[in-house]
């Protein structure tokens, strides 16, 4: 199957005895960037996902066809592996099913399901939970959806801050029943916490965003956490730099006079340009 090897890739990171950190990617120029950077890892947060393809903050409008798309050009440009955030499953266990064949067609080397409610309920300024009962039913149907047994299927839980610890706790042991491959957290704040959660469970675990006493690696790595996110930083300077020079050309900066511009051998290299010119002299008559 054309996207094993980089299932493989992820799940030997799973089951390997340190912790990385993935690269945020969102669209093909930033996961060739972190593939070139040597990341082993590209995550694909949904919240990049919705800022991306909708200009839109992390609010659940994003439709499963365009967060599958936007997969699938990031695997057509780069073979770095990618965790794909797939919030809530997109729907209920069915769409949960669902969800799984089409992130898996358009190349994912894994994905998150998670047991928060998704839209939020009319008049709830707090997150809240779907039931446990509900969250193993998404579990088991995103085993159920997959053909691919290499791609990687993780049950998230944010109970630590939205109910409490031992909820979690109670949540990751049953959906580590159902035999996802990894557990991903979210909302942990103390190595307390993270111990308590290690020693109740068994599976690889990924940590969402940590508080500063979760940071060191190698202590992360001892608990059998595996994968530590790092927020999206790349997206918000992507902002940064396209308001900087847009800017700078609305107040009559001439083009040449921009600075913050990519070097032609970086731009070059991000759009595989040695690559797209051996292809065009073979098939093209051109000369190389
Ligand atoms: O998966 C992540 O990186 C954290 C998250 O939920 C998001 O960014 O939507
Ligand atoms: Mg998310």
């Amino acid at each position: 199957m054309a996207f094993r090897s980089r299932r493989e890739k992820l799940r030997s990171i799973l089951s390997g005895g340190t912790c990385i950190h993935p690269g945020s990617v969102y669209d093909a120029i930033s996961i060739r960037i972190a593939e070139d950077l040597g990341f082993p890892l590209g995550m694909f947060g949904g919240s990049v996902a919705s800022l991306a393809v909708l200009g839109d903050p992390d609010v659940t409008l994003i439709t499963l066809t365009e967060l599958a798309e936007q997969m699938r050009r990031m695997s057509r440009a780069s073979a770095l592996p990618v965790l794909v955030d797939a919030d809530h499953g997109y729907g209920n266990a069915l769409n949960v099913r669902r969800t799984v064949q089409e992130l898996e067609a358009a190349g994912a080397a894994g994905l998150t399901i998670e047991d928060t409610l998704l839209p939020p309920a009319f008049g709830e300024t707090k997150a809240q939970l779907v039931s446990l009962e509900e969250g193993v039913g998404k579990m088991k149907a995103a085993l159920d959806g997959r053909s691919d047994p290499t791609l990687v299927i993780m049950g998230r839980t944010g109970a630590a801050s939205i109910s409490s610890i031992d909820d979690a706790i109670r949540r990751a042991k049953a959906y580590e029943a159902t035999g996802v491959d990894a557990l991903f957290f979210t909302g942990i704040k103390s190595r307390a916490e993270l111990e308590a959660v290690v020693s109740a469970t068994r599976l690889p675990i990924v940590l969402g965003g940590a508080p500063d006493e979760l940071n060191a690696i190698d202590y992360l790595a001892s608990r059998r956490v595996r994968i530590a996110l790092q927020g999206h930083a790349p997206i918000a300077a992507a902002t940064q730099a396209v308001y900087e020079v847009q800017k700078a050309l609305r107040e009559g900066t001439a083009p040449k006079a921009l600075k913050g511009l990519p070097s032609a051998e970086l731009t070059h290299r991000v759009m595989r340009e040695a690559e797209v010119k051996a292809r065009s002299a073979d098939l093209l008559g051109l000369k190389k």
